[in-house]
């Protein structure tokens, strides 16, 4: 009997299509495993036949309905599997399947595809102009680099034509898949070894031969990241039924090679920019520690509750709801896990205070000690050095370092600041209350006093925790191989948090990975929202040294963002209003819109203007409402974990990005005020990284000094 596989290229469309013609996909696909492969070439209703002058001799139609076919590939080798890459009306697929040669990357080993026609067509022309080009992209690589990175003879004949990242990307579309990765790479200015590294070995099986074996079924084998091979009846139908998420079944090998290896000896780090797949990555992560069958409990966390949530949805989907799995793990927040610690040993311990309880407190203080600090330098001095560095007494903070900070303490004034906090502590005991940190520091004391409850800790979001959370997920878990894993991207923060992971027991030395390839968003969209980051540096994640956007592409292309400034807020909001409108007659559900704004207060306006205009808005607080259907508002903080196909980022004026009650004053503490300034235009990247297809950022007035002054709108 033959075996069957999808190409991801079939799933790419799959979903759109009409249920007829579903309908008609699940019953030709039935037949692949019904029939032999002599009855499959007679059956009349298949109807599966070559493609007349296809470049790919295996080339083969099938009937899916009177007006659609599907286009598989059949094996000529005497091996068993029939691939299924895509499905078409019917003059599409005979145009489409003419065009396309299948091959086996000879590197990676994997099946690729490429636009044959085209790149006959389109290279003799790029050699024109190449000969007259002051300079090559891939001068600086030699024949016999590229290829042993895979690259063919008819791909090299194309390398050598193209002159810039421009023409590269113009090519995309027509390259061999792991070929133009390995360009991409080059263009970007890896070394042919790392190149070698992240892209060729991750993906050629360990076992390959020297030489190429060139048998379809083999090469489908090493084709993991595109290529899904049914195993069986039911897996046929699960697959066909259920709508398509790619990330569930096509990872990326750099996504795979992190997911899945078997084990590590310590703590892992997985970084990365927005929408590369880091969320994925660890979801996959939990799956692998949950198949080693063997009970352990995993805990998994994230930053907000709503984040939490989207975290439970998608790993039920990527366990397929298996409850004897799913109830070996715990997500939730670092908070809601110390606390539940720490309720666990005292039903009536402290209840946490919010962050303007915690201010009227600070007031309280400044007024009551009459001190020459002010609140905010209070808070700032207690969050950052003695909840981050755990000091519970006078003397050790008296010793501790204050890395960070940006004024001089000397011992006086360092005493006067201790009275403050032992009386900022004593009135909230009094009122039998405490702070967020605080359930974490008194957390992490219970667990390392009654030891860890967890086999294995992954943490998504880790960019934005605080120490005190770090000590509660060290704690939580005993050291030792798998304890930890935490993706996160660092340009991504922002909450005020700031950590070397290496000083709180998270040595993550020689077990770094970095996430390079942007599932999500155009390449227009990233790298204009990367332009909001150019002119500062970022932190690494484990506060070792610092990080960079360098590298990162998308594999999607689209319209360039747009700018738009506005004489009023009246204008801004109607010019919103509009543009909504268009995206919806394009094509784009509301529901695929997100509205985002610095404040609530700039939504409720965009809110009652677009219900005056007729359009369904959804207020978007913490998770979004089941059935919601609707533009969804949210605030830039509330934008984490959204993505939508159309982001309008409204209010980016000068006044409001960044926040001036936000911002501590220079002269209060230089240090702040810069972490402060990096935080409030991190939450704009945040905001603009949301947006899978077309982004639009607007404001009335003079637009913030965030925007790139020459970025072509
Ligand atoms: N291998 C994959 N194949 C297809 N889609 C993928 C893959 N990996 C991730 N995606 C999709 O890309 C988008 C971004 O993924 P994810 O949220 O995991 O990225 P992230 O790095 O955590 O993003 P951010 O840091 O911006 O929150 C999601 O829509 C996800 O489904």
């Amino acid at each position: 009997m033959p075996r069957l596989a999808f190409a991801n290229s079939f799933w790419d469309g799959y979903d759109s299509l009409e249920k007829p013609i579903r309908a008609g996909v699940r019953k030709a696909m039935a037949k692949f495993q019904a029939l032999t492969v002599a009855e499959l070439n007679a059956d009349k209703g298949l109807h599966l036949e070559s493609v007349e002058q296809a470049r790919d001799p295996r080339m083969r139609t099938i009937r899916i309905t009177d007006f659609w076919r599907g286009v598989v590939l059949a094996p000529d080798d005497g091996s068993d599997v029939f691939l299924l890459v895509n499905v078409l009306p019917h003059d599409d697929a005979y145009t489409w399947a003419t065009k396309r040669l299948y091959s086996a990357n000879t590197a990676t080993r994997a099946l690729e595809v490429r636009n044959a026609v085209a790149l006959d067509e389109l290279t003799p022309l790029y050699e024109e102009a190449a000969r007259t080009a002051p300079e090559l992209l891939f001068a600086k690589v030699s024949d016999g680099t590229l290829r042993e990175l895979g690259i063919d003879h008819q791909v090299l004949r194309a390398v050598r034509s193209i002159a810039d990242k421009v023409q590269l990307e113009a090519f995309a579309t027509l390259l061999p898949e792991d070929q133009l990765e390995v360009l991409q790479y080059l263009a970007e200015g890896f070394s042919p070894e790392e190149v070698y590294r992240d892209v060729v070995a991750v993906r050629r099986p360990a076992d390959a031969p020297a030489e190429p074996v060139e048998d379809l079924a083999t090469v489908i084998a090493n084709s993991t990241a595109r290529i899904r091979l049914v195993t069986g009846p039911q897996d046929l139908e699960e697959m066909l039924e259920q709508p398509f998420a790619a990330w569930r079944v096509f990872l990326h090998p750099s996504q795979r090679r992190v997911a899945y290896r078997t084990s590590y000896g310590g703590p892992v780090q997985v970084t990365g920019g927005p929408g590369t797949g880091k969320t994925v990555a660890a979801l996959h992560r939990v799956k692998h520690l949950l198949g080693r069958d063997d009970g352990s409990r995993v805990l998994l966390t994230t930053f907000t509750n709503a984040l939490a949530a989207g975290l439970r949805e998608n790993l039920a989907l990527l366990l397929d709801s298996d409850q004897d799995l799913l109830k070996r793990v715990d997500i939730t927040t670092v908070d809601a896990y110390a606390s539940s610690v720490v309720r666990g040993h005292d039903a009536g311990a402290p209840q946490p205070v919010g962050d303007r309880e915690q201010r009227q407190l600070w007031g309280n203080v400044v007024k009551r000690l009459a001190l020459p600090f002010g609140e905010q330098f209070l808070a700032q001095e207690y969050r950052h050095v003695v909840l981050g560095q755990n000091l519970r007494d006078l003397d050790s903070y008296l010793a501790a370092s204050r890395r960070g900070r940006g004024t001089a303490l000397g011992p006086w004034r360092r005493k006067l600041v201790w009275e403050a906090i032992e009386l900022f502590e004593r009135l909230l005991r009094e009122r039998g209350e405490t702070t967020h940190l605080g359930v974490c520091a008194r957390a992490a004391d219970l667990l390392r006093e009654h030891g860890p409850a967890y086999r294995h800790v992954v943490v998504d979001e880790a960019q934005d925790l605080h120490p005190a959370q770090w000590r509660v997920l060290r704690a939580a878990v005993a050291a030792g191989p798998d304890d930890l894993l935490l993706t996160g991207d660092p340009h991504q923060r922002i909450y005020d948090s700031r950590v070397t992971l290496g000083s709180l027991g998270v040595q993550t030395t020689g077990r770094s990975f970095r996430l390079r390839v942007n599932y999500r968003s155009t390449e227009e969209i990233l790298a204009w929202s990367a332009r909001l980051l150019a002119p500062v540096t970022v932190e690494a994640m484990d506060g070792e040294g610092n990080d960079s956007l360098a590298g990162y592409r998308s594999l999607l292309h689209g319209r360039r963002p747009e700018t738009v400034g506005c004489a009023s807020q009246q204008e801004e909001v109607s010019a919103l209003a509009e543009q909504v409108r268009e995206w919806i007659a394009d094509g784009v559900a509301p529901a695929e819109i997100g509205v985002c704004a610095r404040f609530n207060l700039t939504l409720d306006k965009a809110a009652d203007h677009l219900k005056a205009a007729g359009i369904p808005v959804v207020r978007v607080k913490g998770q979004i409402p089941p059935g919601a259907d609707g533009v969804q508002l949210a605030t830039m903080h509330a934008m984490k974990g959204l993505e939508f196909r159309a982001v309008a980022v409204i209010g980016v004026s000068a006044s409001v990005v960044p926040f001036a009650r936000e911002i501590t004053p220079a002269e209060v503490d230089p240090l702040q005020h810069e972490a402060d300034m990096l935080r409030e235009r991190c939450l704009l990247f945040v905001a603009c990284t949301r947006a899978r297809e077309a982004l639009r950022v607007s404001w009335s007035g003079e637009a913030s000094a965030f925007i790139p002054v020459t970025a072509g709108a």
